[in-house]
């Protein structure tokens, strides 16, 4: 989709690029050392959000050169049938990432999944183990859609010390990690849910406005302060009024364009960078595994260990 060229778009690509042309040096070298990047992909049922993401996250591994796969299960599987998958995985030395896709159907939990994986081979730092790590600033693996919209934040040039940041939706995945990089950064967050009594009270004194709730036009022109940055992480599958479907976000952009000072459109916003860190947090947990292999085996040289 081509945007109008506005400078108050916000937009992911060429910063996707970036991350992307230094993930794809990391994963040469890695090779070269003999310990190759494989990222695994487990999905199980169906979810229009999560086909977009999959199929963006084997297009920009394989342009990053790093292996790809995905695990397709269905969803009437059990929960014991899928953590056994999980452990064959972990057990797989040639498979150094893991991602699961999120939703999972509701007779399985999520976080037991997530517990599953080798803490070493979870690349969005969601084992229970792993996310405490933004809680005392180690900042170098979070979860990808969090980070992404940290990433594209810095974009704007603001100074995130003392900057008054809203985050509506408290989600484990997205808004609470948000608002731990955040409150690494020095900024002073406020986090909104469904309980909150107005949102718009809160929103309206962003200077900094990130939105994670699914709900397709949820934030209007009214809930902005003027001058705000606004990060739109929805990301709803839509019937557009020429009957096909598209991809909206959260926020109800066409209005909110008018008082905010940067705004990132979606698609083209944070989705982008979404699949860069995901790649970037796969070699990051890669080269913990090759600092363990080389300390415990003393050859920096997986497969002719093996
Ligand atoms: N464990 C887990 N982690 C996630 O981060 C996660 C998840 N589960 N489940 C699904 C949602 C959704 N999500 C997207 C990421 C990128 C795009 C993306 O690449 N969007 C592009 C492309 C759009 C297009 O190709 O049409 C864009 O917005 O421009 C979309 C959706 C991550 N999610």
């Amino acid at each position: 989709m081509s945007l109008p060229d506005d400078s108050r778009y916000l937009r992911g690509g060429p910063v996707a690029q970036r991350i992307i042309v230094a993930v794809r040096e990391d994963a040469k070298i890695a090779k070269a050392e003999g310990f190759p990047p494989k990222l695994i992909s487990i999905t199980v049922g169906d979810t229009d959000a999560v086909d977009v993401y999959v199929r963006n996250q084997r297009a920009k591994a394989q342009l990053a050169g790093i292996d790809f796969e995905e695990r397709r299960f269905p969803a009437t599987i059990t929960s014991g049938e899928l953590e056994a998958a999980i452990h064959g995985l972990n057990a797989d030395p040639r498979v150094t990432g893991i991602i699961i896709q999120r939703p999972v159907p509701a007779h399985i939990s999520v976080k037991t999944l997530q517990a599953a994986v080798h803490p070493l081979k979870d690349v969005e730092g969601m084992h229970p183990a792993s996310i405490g790590n933004i809680v005392y600033n180690q900042l170098d693996l979070a979860p990808c859609t969090a980070a992404a919209s940290v990433e594209l934040l810095r974009e704007t040039g603001l100074d995130l010390k003392g900057l008054e940041v809203v985050i509506v939706g408290h989600s484990e995945i997205v808004g609470k990690p948000i608002a731990f990089l955040l409150m690494s950064e020095g900024a002073t967050v406020t986090v909104c849910h469904h309980m909150t009594r107005s949102v718009a009270a809160h929103a309206r004194r962003a200077d900094a406005l990130f939105v994670a709730v699914g709900k397709p036009r949820l934030i209007k022109a009214d809930m902005v302060k003027p001058g705000a940055a606004v990060i739109d992480i929805g990301i709803n599958s839509e019937i557009g009024p020429d009957g096909t479907s598209r991809i909206v976000g959260d926020v109800d952009t066409d209005s909110v364009k008018d008082v905010a000072s940067w705004i990132t459109p979606v698609p083209g916003g944070v989705g982008p960078i979404t699949v860069a860190i995901l790649l970037r947090n796969t070699m990051v947990a890669l080269s913990r595994q090759h600092a363990l292999y080389e300390s415990t085996y003393g050859t920096a040289d997986r497969l002719a260990a093996e």
